[in-house]
């Protein structure tokens, strides 16, 4: 049996997944999405000379010691002084308020003593000191972000500033969830004999939320022929972006998940990868539609989400694979078989620096493990395996 390796594997999806369609949205929605285009100032920030403190504005060379100014009006955030600053003037001014025209200096009120309609300072005058000039946070024209950005609070903050009130930004795919097994039952049912609680697509609705417009659940289907295409035809006709099934992507008799979605119209794209956990991951195309079968072994269907329906929901948003990690391990790796293995592994903190700590447990049915995994140690093929403070390569789980 010939194993697809996993890079032509990945190769072959990201081949499949169609270009960035931008649509708009408003800056109240635009929190964790990916911008198609680059965002431009359109006005300078500061837009005006701007006062960094509350004080007293002024022409340095006007600060004697021992010398007062007359303090000739106010200058406030939103109201600006309209008059001008000459020899021995000074005005009153507020934290982002205009400079008046004539001042070139600010003076903190703590180093100001005011008596009066007059004002002399305590400190020195530095000349331009306190003022925020005009473009300086950014100017009109500049490029402020970059297409491609996953847009966090603070990317919020500057677009908000740059006076954006809505952003383009990539179209989400729907996506499709349909679990497959007799024996399932959905958590929180009391389990009869020889049922099993389906977390699969609780667990793959989580872990993508982030990239999708929608996540439907399609609920469970028995290892019934005719039940799947009835089940399955009907999940196509809600036309996904994305379908996933879990489960019945082996070989065994009820394994029928591979026949049903040909005899729908799905054009295999391939079957089985080089890797562990993962082995009977399926990949084919119906219509628009990137079909994703998993196997249904839980950690199996979650790492072969992490290794590749994760980068074709990244490419799908525009946004550029996250690099690997490479780090030391906290403990050695057994030696490796010939597929690769994403390993689970913990991120753990010392005081010189973050390490990974294997987990040696291997078994892809096995989630309480999986639970207590950060990372997923890339393991390469045949690798006789790594002594602690070895560099290896990483993927973080949490990894957008
Ligand atoms: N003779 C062979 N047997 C198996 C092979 C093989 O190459 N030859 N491959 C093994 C590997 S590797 C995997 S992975 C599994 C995958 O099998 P399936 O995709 O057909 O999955 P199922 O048989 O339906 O289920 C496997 C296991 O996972 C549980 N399961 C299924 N769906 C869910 C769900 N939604 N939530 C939680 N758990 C689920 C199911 O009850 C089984 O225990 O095949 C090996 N066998
Ligand atoms: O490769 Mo299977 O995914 O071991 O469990």
């Amino acid at each position: 049996m010939t194993l697809l390796p996993v890079d032509e594997a990945l190769k072959a999806i990201l081949a499949r997944v169609p270009a960035v369609t931008p649509e708009t949205t408003p800056l109240t929605d635009a929190l964790g999405r990916v911008l198609t285009s680059a965002l431009i100032a359109t006005h300078d920030q500061p837009p005006f000379n701007a006062s960094a403190m509350d004080g007293y504005a002024m022409r340095a060379a006007d600060v004697v010691e021992g010398h007062a100014l007359r303090v000739i009006g106010m200058s406030q955030a939103g109201t600006a002084f309209d008059g001008t600053v000459s020899a021995g003037e000074a005005v009153r001014i507020f934290t982002g308020a205009p400079l008046p025209s004539g001042a070139d200096t600010v003076i903190m009120q703590e180093e100001a003593q005011r008596d009066s309609d007059f004002v002399r300072f305590t400190a020195p005058a530095r000349l331009g000191h306190s003022i925020r000039p005009k473009g300086n946070d950014f100017a009109t024209g500049q490029a402020l972000l970059e297409p491609g950005t996953l847009l966090t609070p603070m990317h919020i903050a500057v677009a908000a500033a740059a006076n954006h009130a809505e952003l383009t930004v990539a179209r989400r795919p729907r996506i499709g969830l349909v679990a497959t097994g007799n024996e399932l039952v959905v958590p929180g049912t009391p389990l009869g004999p020889d049922q099993i609680v389906g977390s699969n697509s609780f667990a793959l609705a989580a872990l993508l939320k982030p990239y999708a417009e929608t996540i439907t659940d399609h609920g469970i289907i028995g290892d019934d022929i005719d039940l799947l295409r009835t089940r399955l035809a009907e999940a196509f006709a809600s036309e996904p972006d994305v379908l996933i099934t879990t489960g019945g992507a082996s070989v065994g008799e009820h394994d029928l998940v591979q026949d049903v979605l040909k005899d729908l119209g799905v054009s295999l794209d391939f079957w089985r990868i080089n890797m562990r956990p993962g082995k009977p991951l399926m990949f084919g195309m119906r219509g628009k539609t990137l079909v994703f079968g998993l196997p249904g072994n839980p950690v199996s269907a979650l790492v072969t989400a992490i290794v590749f329906i994760k980068p074709a929901l990244r490419a799908w948003l525009g946004y550029a694979e996250p690099p690997h990690w490479h780090l030391p391990l906290a403990a050695p790796t057994p030696p490796n078989t010939a597929r690769r293995h994403f390993m689970r592994a913990q991120l753990v903190h010392s005081t010189s620096g973050p390490t990974l700590l294997p987990i040696a447990q291997t078994d892809s049915g096995h989630t309480s493990s999986l639970s207590k995994a950060d990372m997923l140690i890339t393991q390469p093929e045949h690798d006789s395996g790594q002594g602690a403070g070895a560099i290896v390569e990483a993927l973080s789980i949490d990894a957008f």
